[in-house]
């Protein structure tokens, strides 16, 4: 898109924006901060209530257009039934929650106003929604929330629509297992005390990647890697196969066992193929 175009464009939304009174609970954590400042950036009055601020929560909630749950995924529900309280059916409650299927369920049952479920696909560390994944579950009154998926479009994001059950079942495989797989992989190298600053020196472009991801999986907040694995009881199953999945290879390297090993690959590389 030339300059001008994208100039004009920022044009037309500037003169249509009506700007909001947004209340982040969790606003001070990690993404809660992230949204924050992606509201605020373009004109919203954005108000964070943190877990020392519910003496303000009736200032805070009751007055605000958007409320955003943005706190750790065990704290999630309650905080939810504890804000629905402060809520007029006005208010239009969302949530950023790493699972989807509670918080929804949640916020419809507490809240009678517009709900909606979002999972934004990304940590902190980006600097805007550009090229970004949200997976938005729809819940009650979805029109309410068009001007926040608009704007998350416009700044070049991707929303994928799902149900929280779909949403829940997938995240299994692409947060659960991957998390567990590279905690484990992480504390293996740590008691292994490789030097990873060495081994980055003399390593391949998917070995600088693996690395790069497992240092950003430390850097977060534990309970938030520990929280993804144990949300629910088929996350649990899932990483245990996982480790039976490891441990049946491992015994066919142990025993080196080529042929089975050959076998073992060619038979499962199809799913791959696309
Ligand atoms: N970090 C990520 O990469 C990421 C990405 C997508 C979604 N999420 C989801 O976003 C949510 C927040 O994650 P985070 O990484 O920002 O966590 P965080 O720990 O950095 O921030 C959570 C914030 O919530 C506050 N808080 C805790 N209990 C509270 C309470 N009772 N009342 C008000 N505030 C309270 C904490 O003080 C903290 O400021 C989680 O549900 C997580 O699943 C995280
Ligand atoms: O830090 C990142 O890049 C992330 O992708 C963070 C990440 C993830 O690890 O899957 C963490 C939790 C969210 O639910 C979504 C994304």
């Amino acid at each position: 898109m030339s300059l001008q175009s994208q100039l004009n464009l920022e044009f037309t939304s500037i003169n249509q924006i009506k700007f909001r009174r947004i209340t982040i609970i969790g606003g001070r954590g990690r993404m809660g901060k992230l949204f924050a400042e992606q509201l605020a950036a373009i004109g919203h009055q954005v108000n964070a209530l943190g877990q020392q601020d519910w003496d303000d929560a009736e200032q805070l909630l009751s007055q605000a257009e958007l409320v955003i749950i943005s706190v750790p995924i065990e704290y999630t529900v309650d905080v939810i039934k504890r804000a629905a309280k402060y809520l007029t059916p006005s208010t239009a409650l969302c949530d950023i929650t790493s699972i989807k299927i509670q918080p929804t369920q949640a916020m419809l049952t507490h809240h009678n106003g517009a709900v909606m479920g979002l999972h934004p696909m990304f940590g902190p560390s980006v600097s805007s929604f550009s090229e970004q994944k949200v997976v938005v579950c729809p819940g009650r009154n979805d029109d309410e929330f068009q001007w926040l998926l608009d704007l998350i479009e416009n700044q070049g994001g991707e929303l994928i629509t799902s149900t929280p059950e779909e949403h829940d079942e997938m995240m299994v495989f692409i947060q659960a297992t991957q998390h567990f797989y590279r905690f484990s992989l992480g504390v293996f190298f740590a008691q292994a005390n490789v030097d990873i600053e060495r081994s980055l020196l003399m390593s391949s472009p998917s070995y600088r990647q693996e690395i790069e991801i497992i240092k950003r999986l430390f850097r977060q907040n534990p309970s938030l890697c520990v929280d993804i694995m144990l949300a629910t009881e088929e996350r649990c199953q899932a990483i245990n196969d996982l480790a039976d999945t490891y441990g049946r290879l491992a015994k066919l390297v142990v025993n080196k066992d080529r042929e089975a090993l050959i076998k073992e690959f060619e038979k499962n590389k199809v799913i791959f193929s696309g």
